[in-house]
């Protein structure tokens, strides 16, 4: 598919375990002296030798030149490595295997497709030219919607829901009924939904509150309030390079939630790295070095290999050019797969290895459409990776949003976990921080 990449060796499974040792070990910097073996699946090398074809102006290019140069011409680590390679290594490169299977699309060359050619035709007769049509007006090109709008439109469902039941009713037990039934609706379960309206009812006691319209203010103010513990400000100036792992299911938002924070990150002045830890999936690395070149970015890369292997790489060449954040991408995993699991916990050690106080930032990313199986997913990965934060995408399309709300219950013994960003679209501006105000007022549907 991407004749680039070099073909993938078919994964063994008895010697995956041999490998992530030697990985580690190669991490660790030790394993030279414990086995010659090492040179096979030494971490360093294997992006140091990622394939160059010749003649070919592939994103690797790009990925080969950042694994060995400085842009200021300077030697940086991963040059003395490599100069200490001997020669046939270096023209062999040798691809480490993942513990992840191979997908077969990208373990396998395709066939080329050869088609037969059709008949050639009878050429037709030479219709007269048809008499021009004046151009037509050129249509008044629509506003582009705020990404307020947009959220306020994904979460439509459950905020025109809501809205609808304040509209011309009494303040009685219907009402709150009719809530707790919104509520829970909108995937806020059933501790969140229990704890705000007790609230609620308590405040409007309190307050003497008899007019409809008044509760649905009381509740965004008790809502906001809720939310409120999720709101954290990303301090992207506590460490340089800052490095993030950024991990989730598979088609969350991962890749692309990468290229819009690189691009935000490059407004605050960050000089960025991004590191192709989906090393699975063939497409995702290419989707990234496209993210990445949309930025104006490096990549760093390999073609299958380990993604620890190719997180070191990038923590130690972010440190070698001074890059403001490294950003790990890794390939999308349900939380039932026990072994990737087990894969993203040796990138995080790794990148330890790499960078002692690294990673800084483990972020998860949400698909907001998941609903209440967003909770077992936070769970879980928090478990595996002890996670900093969540970035909920896909806010702009049919999420009913109330898990957040959930999230900050800790419903189900989830730990609220800041949420530092929501993706309201697919281009690079359509990330925004969460802002706890902001979100209930489009839960509920405020104009
Ligand atoms: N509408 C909308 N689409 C989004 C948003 N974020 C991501 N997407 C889309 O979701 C799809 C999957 O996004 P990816 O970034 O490839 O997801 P991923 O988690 O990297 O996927 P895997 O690598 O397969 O696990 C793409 O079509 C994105 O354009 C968002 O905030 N809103």
């Amino acid at each position: 598919m991407f004749s680039f990449f070099r073909k993938k060796k078919q994964p063994k499974p008895q010697d995956n375990k041999e490998q992530d040792s030697l990985i580690e070990q190669a991490a660790s910097g030790d394993a030279a002296e414990k086995s010659p073996a090492i040179d096979q699946v030494s971490v360093s090398e294997a992006v140091q030798k990622a394939p160059v074809l010749p003649e070919q102006t592939s994103p690797l290019d790009q990925v080969d030149d950042v694994a060995s140069t400085n842009q200021d011409g300077a030697v940086s680590g991963l040059d003395i490595e490599r100069a200490q390679i001997p020669a046939p290594l270096l023209s062999e490169p040798v691809v480490e295997q993942s513990a992840t299977p191979l997908a077969p699309e990208a373990a396998a060359d395709p066939e080329p497709v050869v088609s037969s050619l059709p008949e050639p035709e009878p050429e037709p007769e030479p219709e007269p030219e048809p008499e021009p049509e004046p151009e037509p007006e050129p249509e008044p090109e629509p506003e582009k919607k705020s990404w307020l709008s947009r959220l306020k439109q994904g979460l439509s469902r459950t905020g025109s829901s809501i809205s609808a039941i304040f509209v011309g009713v009494k303040v009685d037990e219907n009402l709150f009924e009719e809530l707790e039934t919104a509520l829970i609706m909108a995937d806020s379960g059933m501790e969140a939904t229990e704890s705000l309206l007790k609230a609620l009812r308590a405040k409007v006691k309190k307050e003497r509150i008899d007019d409809a319209g008044k509760v649905k203010t009381a509740l965004k103010e008790l809502l906001t309030e809720h939310l409120k513990p999720l709101e954290k400000d990303f301090n992207l100036k506590r460490s340089s390079p800052l490095v993030v792992m950024i991990a989730g299911v598979n088609g969350a938002g991962k890749t692309t939630s990468i290229g819009k924070l690189a691009h935000h990150f490059q407004t605050q002045g960050a000089s960025v790295l991004l590191a192709a830890g989906d090393t699975f999936r063939a497409a995702a690395r290419e989707q990234l070095v496209e993210w990445g070149s949309r930025n104006n970015v490096a990549v760093i890369a390999q073609d299958g290999g380990d993604p620890a292997a190719v997180a070191f790489d990038a923590v130690n060449a972010g440190k070698a050019r001074n890059a403001s954040v490294v950003m790990v991408d890794t390939a999308g995993r349900l939380p039932t797969q026990l072994h990737l699991m087990e894969e993203l916990k040796k990138i995080r050690r790794v990148i330890g290895k790499a960078e002692a106080s690294a990673p800084h930032e483990v972020l998860l990313v949400v698909d907001g459409n998941t609903g209440q199986n967003a909770i077992s997913q936070i769970k879980a990965f928090d478990a595996a990776l002890d996670l900093t934060g969540l970035i909920v995408t896909k806010l702009d399309g049919t999420a009913k949003g109330g898990t957040l709300a959930a999230v900050a219950a800790g419903s189900h013994g989830v730990r609220p976990i800041p949420v530092y960003w929501i993706g309201v679209g697919e281009s690079l501006h359509d990330l925004q921080p969460f802002v706890a105000a902001e979100f209930a007022g489009a839960l509920l549907g405020d104009d």
